[in-house]
């Protein structure tokens, strides 16, 4: 099933275009690598994929079976997460409670349904036992995972991170991308990642989108495995 696919898209935020005559398919149920050096343009990519930006010209589609309201229903950790300044005064918990809101209301109870997925969310992140503390006095790399916790209890078809992993040690990054190939392989969700660091990752990945710059002839929009890409005039 496609998920989203952009045919000859052409965007950019001044008066030259920054994604160039684009056209790409994205699958779901896959754990899918967006990657390329600073400036790429992969965060406005993934943007456009998700409907977040909408392009000069050329056209977006998404998958109408996952989205609402025009958008796709995601999970969205943007990057910098851990820019919580030391008096931001919920507690974890909370936060991660609050990725479960938009389906409880404002005024709704807790089931336990729903607290075991908040447990389990923090679980699989390792920050159970932070869980009543201050989301200011935790270090980046445990901001960055509350985060990510709170975007798993939306329990979203579609999660899509921004350069997660930065501010993690080794060991937690290994441990994160074993959880997202879980996530895709055992749950049938997709992960979307944007990700410097592709020889730590390709091996989780089933895809892997790569902007990047070739002599003379500008960017490239590389695509390995099943996904399908055309880059440049006349493509
Ligand atoms: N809101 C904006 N206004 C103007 N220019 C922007 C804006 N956002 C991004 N750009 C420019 O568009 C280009 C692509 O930016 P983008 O953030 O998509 O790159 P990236 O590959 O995600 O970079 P990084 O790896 O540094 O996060 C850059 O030249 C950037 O300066």
């Amino acid at each position: 099933m496609i998920l989203s696919s952009m045919k000859d898209v052409v965007f950019g935020y001044g008066s030259e275009p920054v994604i160039d005559n684009l056209s790409l398919e994205i699958e779901a149920g896959q754990f899918i690598g967006i990657t390329g050096p600073n400036g790429a343009a992969k965060t406005t990519l993934l943007k456009l994929l998700l409907g977040l930006l909408r392009p000069w010209s050329g056209t977006v589609t998404l998958n109408k079976e996952i989205t609402e309201g025009g958008k796709l229903a995601i999970g969205y950790v943007p990057q910098q997460v851990a820019s919580f300044n030391a008096g931001f005064p919920s507690k974890v918990i909370e936060l991660v409670r609050s990725g479960c809101y938009p389906r409880l209301g404002w005024f709704g109870r807790f089931t336990k349904e729903q607290e075991e997925l908040v447990e389990r969310s923090l679980r699989q992140v390792d920050m159970w036992e932070y869980r009543n503390r201050r989301i200011g006095e935790l270090s980046g790399g445990q901001k960055q995972r509350i985060c990510i916790a709170r975007a798993l209890a939306q329990q979203p078809q579609v999660l899509v991170l921004d350069e997660p992993a930065t501010g993690m040690d080794i060991g937690s990054r290994s441990g994160f991308y074993k959880l997202m190939r879980h996530y895709v392989s055992n749950h049938g969700r997709t992960v979307i990642m944007v990700t410097h660091g592709l020889e730590e990752t390709r091996p989780y990945l089933d895809t892997v989108i790569s902007l990047e710059r070739e002599e003379q002839e500008g960017w490239k929009c590389l695509v390995t495995n099943s996904c399908s890409a055309h880059f440049g005039p006349g493509a």
